[in-house]
Formats: C-alpha cells, sequence, structure tokens
C-alpha cells in the first residue's frame, strides 16, 4: 500500500541534511555569531536558527503549499502555536543552541509531522554527528537506516536517566528541578546525564544509551520528532506526573518501558508551566 506521507518525509529528510550543513558551516563562526537572547538570558538565538528555519518553511510551502507550521523562531518572531488537526510540520531548526554558540557536539535539526494531531513521522538530524534519526508511524526508528530498539533494563538502578537544567532559572522552579534531581540520583540510578538538546537526549532513550529522559519547560518543537523516534523504537512516552503525554504540555518523560516510566515519575516534582498554545 502506498503511504500517502512518504514524499513529505523524503523531503524532510532532505531538508534536515541540508540544514545541517548550513550549521556545519557555521558552527566554527558560531562564536563570532550575534547571540541574541528571547525568553531569558540564557534562552539563546542566532542567525542561523533563524536562517535555517526559514529555509526549510520555504521549501516545503513550495511543495506542500497547503500544510501548516509550528515553527520555533516562527513563534519567536509572533506567529501563533496551536497544533491543529491539519498537517502540521513542526520545527526546532537548531535544537541545542547553546551547544552550538559553544561549538559543544549535540546540535540537532528536529522536523516532526503530525496530521489530526498524531505525529506521523519524526527526522531528527545530528549534524555535527551526522546522525540521522528517522521514525514514521508504524514502521519503525533507525539511524543512518539502522533499526533502533530501547534498552532492556527493567531496574531503574541499573539506568541512566537524561535530563536538563532548561532555560528558566527564576529560584523556585530552580529548587523544584534540584529537589527532582535529587531523589533521582538518590535511588539511586547508574548515572545522570544531558546532551543540551531535547531531541538527541530522545533519540539517546531510542538507540538504548541512556533508559529515560524527562523535562519540564521544553517546548513542542523539542520533542515532536523525537517521541515518534521513541515509541517506534519500542519506549513509552508519558507526562512527568504519568499521565498521558501531551505534547503542548511542555513536559515531557520518554522511558525504555512502562516499570522504568513510572518509578522516574514517582520521583518528579511535576510542576506546571505555561502551555505552548496558551492563549497570548
Ligand atoms: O536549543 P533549543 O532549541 O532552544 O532547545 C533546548 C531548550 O531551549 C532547552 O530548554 C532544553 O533544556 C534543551 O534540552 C532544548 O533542546
Ligand atoms: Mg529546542
Ligand atoms: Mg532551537
Amino acid at each position: 500500500m502506498t503511504d500517502i506521507w512518504q514524499s513529505a518525509m523524503d523531503h524532510a529528510v532532505a531538508l534536515a541534511r541540508k540544514a545541517g550543513q548550513v550549521v556545519r558551516d557555521a558552527v566554527g563562526d558560531a562564536q563570532k555569531e550575534a547571540v541574541m537572547v528571547k525568553s531569558s538570558s540564557i534562552d539563546l538565538v542566532t542567525q542561523t536558527d533563524q536562517k535555517v528555519e526559514k529555509l526549510i518553511i520555504q521549501s516545503v510551502k513550495e511543495k506542500f503549499p497547503t500544510h501548516c507550521f509550528i515553527g520555533e523562531e516562527s513563534v519567536a518572531a509572533g506567529e501563533v502555536c496551536v497544533l491543529t488537526d491539519s498537517p502540521t510540520w513542526i520545527i526546532d531548526p537548531i535544537d541545542g543552541t547553546t551547544n552550538f554558540v559553544h561549538t559543544f557536539p549535540f546540535v540537532a535539526i528536529s522536523i516532526g509531522f503530525s496530521v489530526n494531531k498524531q505525529v506521523e513521522f519524526g527526522v531528527v538530524y545530528s549534524c555535527l554527528q551526522d546522525q540521522m534519526y528517522t521514525a514514521r508511524r508504524g514502521k519503525g526508528a533507525f539511524c543512518n537506516g539502522r533499526p533502533l530498539r530501547v534498552s532492556h533494563e527493567k531496574d531503574i538502578r541499573q539506568a541512566i536517566i537524561a535530563t536538563e537544567f532548561g532555560s528558566n532559572r527564576d529560584p523556585g522552579v530552580v529548587d523544584k528541578v534540584f529537589s527532582s534531581l535529587k531523589r533521582v540520583v538518590s535511588i539511586p540510578v547508574h548515572g545522570v546525564r544531558g546532551a543540551g538538546s531535547a531531541a538527541i537526549n530522545m533519540c539517546l532513550v531510542a538507540s538504548g544509551c541512556v533508559e529515560a529522559y524527562y523535562e519540564i519547560g521544553i517546548h513542542v518543537w523539542d520533542i515532536a520528532a523525537g517521541s515518534l523516534i521513541v515509541s517506534e523504537a519500542g519506549g513509552v512516552l508519558m507526562d512527568v506526573d504519568g499521565g498521558l503525554l501531551d505534547l503542548m504540555s511542555r513536559r515531557v518523560l520518554a522511558a525504555n518501558n512502562q516499570s522504568v516510566a513510572e518509578h522516574l515519575a514517582k520521583e518528579i516534582d511535576a510542576f506546571r508551566v505555561r502551555r505552548d498554545d496558551a492563549a497570548s
């Protein structure tokens, strides 16, 4: 049976590769680039983020003129952020902008595509590592064409957990983040890591390198593509409180299996943040 979204997915992979070249060309000069800030002094954006998002959106508009977009830098520039039932490209032009600015080598282009609010395919290109992660709903997850499978570990005490500190440094939020982290470290788990890119953290879960990843404060563009890559690699997704994942809620927990996910959810202070689709 023909897959009606295959040509869109092929286009997303080609665009991610093209965008990756733009990022690779710029990374050496990233420190010379004007670094601007958005929601806080540590929420960074560069001209390369904006250039890559424009490149992707322009090209998709030419090929699929009826499709909708949620793009990180377009939203920052005032576009609405609402996930509808229409075919929608959900784009993070550089996931890991802080890494990009500091030449820390985990930088990704993340492209998710949803229809009826369900992610149909996800593409995460870790461009400095030249690793192309892809997933098509119902057809598995791959890295450079190699099938991905999550870790078999069931005991969270034998696990590595990925998380990030995020870009909100309000003292109350920092306290909650650290109190969760203290509980997770004290389970005790084997270790805690963070790549500095939500999309790459999710691909690490899908690859079986880490058992789980959680974060509060991410956005739909950080996790749309990665969420499908995790589930197609056999993993589970949920809210940090153990409920159903809501892509717009800015909270995510991805794990290799239900038992690790549920144990982790019990340790997290699941505070609420303003939703991506909150009326502005
Ligand atoms: O580099 P970004 O696209 O801004 O995404 C970041 C996010 O801003 C930060 O809050 C998270 O901790 C990172 O994991 C994201 O990838
Ligand atoms: Mg991001
Ligand atoms: Mg970004």
